[in-house]
């Protein structure tokens, strides 16, 4: 069904687009207009920015800028042979998300780019398949269940925190880059929770998918070339062998908690992530509808992909900014000081952090980890006065509608969390996790992991930003820090 709408000649939707007054740059043959971005991104990319400010549009979505201006606010342009249309009305963006959520979703080219990394686990499935996986998961990620990951999150982050102490008092070192510390501690907090018992064997299981990730991501920018795919490069070469690795360490995982079942040393397959997912295989099967073990490997590699860079990269910029805010530093510590009282902040109290809130949210504001959200429509979508025929990639630049000064004012590029006070905004011009029945399902998860690590790491150490930081974020699948965040730390000694 994905495939036939590659079937639609590109040009019948052009000109279905081009009668609604929907324009954009003009496409060369196979390669569309991924040069012209290519060229546009090197060009604004080449230098790091002058000063810490967060004007980053035109440098990150050059080419977004100079075809809306030259457009309008909704453009088409070509990736390869697919066409995309950019929009960034947040009223048709509020109604496409939230209802259209399984007529539209991952294009076939999205969706053939993670084939070998994540497969077709709940982020990349579509319609029927995705609507059933999303209502055997979602209960992992709210409620009970999901406070009671909070106790992982605080042992992880007690870990690192040690670690770092124990780096400053033995070496004497003050500078650290804190995005590494941040990637290992989302990581660790992701295998404990998705596989409690079998800690060990997921740590192993994602070193091994990073690797597989970076290869995924660099063959990907081939797939553009018709027919590469099928050449057993290296890239696919190895590929295949790691992804055949993975999946036998997460089978061994697997197998061992059924043996355990069966022959009746456990009654479930345990309380983490994977156990749900066993637990709901054995269930589902009396409706009709049944995850198969592929499946469950996929959605383990799911959570891992999706669930541990952007968490470390919002807590990397989140650190960043705060380093070069002490007011906004020392009035989160404080904050943090009245409500915790000196102790590893509960479930309880992590609602009571408000200002530390307002500054995740403006750092999410600010450096959204995903700065796009692709959407194709599988069938013909009225969307307002638009009509979107079936086939037609629409791309929201969340990032673009995060900076723009008609939703947020003048002071849109400035750091302000004062602006997340006030409860009452549109809807719609926010959306970090997305929106709607296909949102982020880790969102609550996220935010409470988040607020957990801030907390702590802002209760034992001051920060202020490294003269050896060079400001220079980058997009490559999630905005990143070029060369990392660099931060002095000093330890706070804790009261008597
Ligand atoms: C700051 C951290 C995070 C951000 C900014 C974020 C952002 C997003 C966004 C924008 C989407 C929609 C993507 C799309 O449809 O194209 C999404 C989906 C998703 N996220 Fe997150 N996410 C974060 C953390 C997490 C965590 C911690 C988990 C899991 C533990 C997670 C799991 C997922 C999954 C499985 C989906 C697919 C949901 C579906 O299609 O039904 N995310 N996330």
């Amino acid at each position: 069904d994905t495939l036939s709408c590659y079937f639609l000649t590109p040009r019948r939707i052009k000109k279905i687009m081009e009668k609604q007054g929907v324009r954009g740059p003009k496409p060369r043959p196979l390669n569309g207009n991924i040069l012209d971005m290519a060229t546009l991104v090197a060009k604004s990319t080449s230098h790091d920015m002058h000063t810490i400010n967060h004007d980053i549009v035109g440098r990150l979505l050059p080419h977004y800028v100079a075809w809306s201006k030259q457009y309008g606010k909704r453009f088409i342009y070509w990736n390869g042979i697919e066409p995309r249309m950019c929009l960034s009305e947040t009223e048709l963006i509020k109604e496409l998300l939230s209802k259209y959520s399984t007529i539209s979703g991952k294009s076939w080219l999205q969706q053939q780019g993670s084939k070998h990394f994540i497969g077709r686990g709940l982020l990349m499935a579509n319609g029927e398949d995705w609507y059933h996986q999303r209502h055997i998961i979602a209960p992992a990620f709210t409620g009970d269940r999901l406070k009671s990951y909070a106790g992982y999150m605080v042992e992880c982050t007690k870990e690192m925190l040690l670690s770092l102490k124990n780096e400053i008092e033995i070496s004497g070192r003050k500078e650290f880059e804190i995005g590494e510390y941040m990637t290992r501690l989302t990581a660790d907090i992701i295998s404990r929770t998705e596989f409690d018992s079998s800690y060990e064997k997921g740590k192993q299981i994602f070193r091994l998918l990073t690797v597989l990730q970076q290869l995924c991501a660099e063959a990907s920018r081939h797939l553009c070339l018709p027919g590469s795919r099928f050449f057993p490069s290296k890239y696919n070469r190895e590929i295949k062998s790691l992804k055949m690795e993975v999946e036998k360490l997460l089978m061994e995982i697997i197998q061992s908690r059924k043996d355990c079942v069966e022959i009746g040393r456990s009654s479930s397959y345990g309380n983490d992530l994977l156990g749900m997912l066993l637990n709901e295989m054995q269930k589902k099967r009396e409706n009709g509808f049944t995850l198969n073990l592929q499946q469950i490997m996929d959605e383990c590699k799911t959570f891992f992909f999706a669930g541990h860079e952007t968490t470390a990269l919002l807590l990397s910029w989140t650190v960043m900014l705060l380093a070069s805010n002490p007011s906004w530093q020392e009035k989160v510590r404080a904050e943090v000081k009245q409500v915790c009282n000196g102790g590893t902040p509960s479930v309880d109290q992590l609602s009571k952090l408000t200002l530390l809130n307002m500054v995740i949210n403006e750092s999410l504001r600010l450096y959204p980890p995903a700065t796009v959200l692709p959407r194709m429509a599988f069938e013909d979508i009225k969307l307002g006065d638009l009509h979107i025929p079936k086939g037609l990639s629409i791309w929201i630049p969340v990032l673009a509608i995060h900076h723009s000064e008609e939703l947020w004012g003048k002071d849109a590029n400035e750091f302000n969390p004062e602006r997340f006070a006030s409860k009452s905004f549109t809807p719609g011009r926010f959306i970090p996790f997305a929106t709607g029945p296909r949102n982020c399902i880790g969102q609550s998860f996220a935010m409470m992991e988040a607020k957990i690590i801030l907390a702590m790491l802002i209760s034992r150490f001051s920060f202020t930003i490294s003269p050896n930081y060079r400001h220079a974020p980058v997009i490559v699948l999630t905005i990143k820090p070029k060369y990392g965040v660099q931060v002095c730390l000093t330890p706070i000694d804790p009261p008597n």
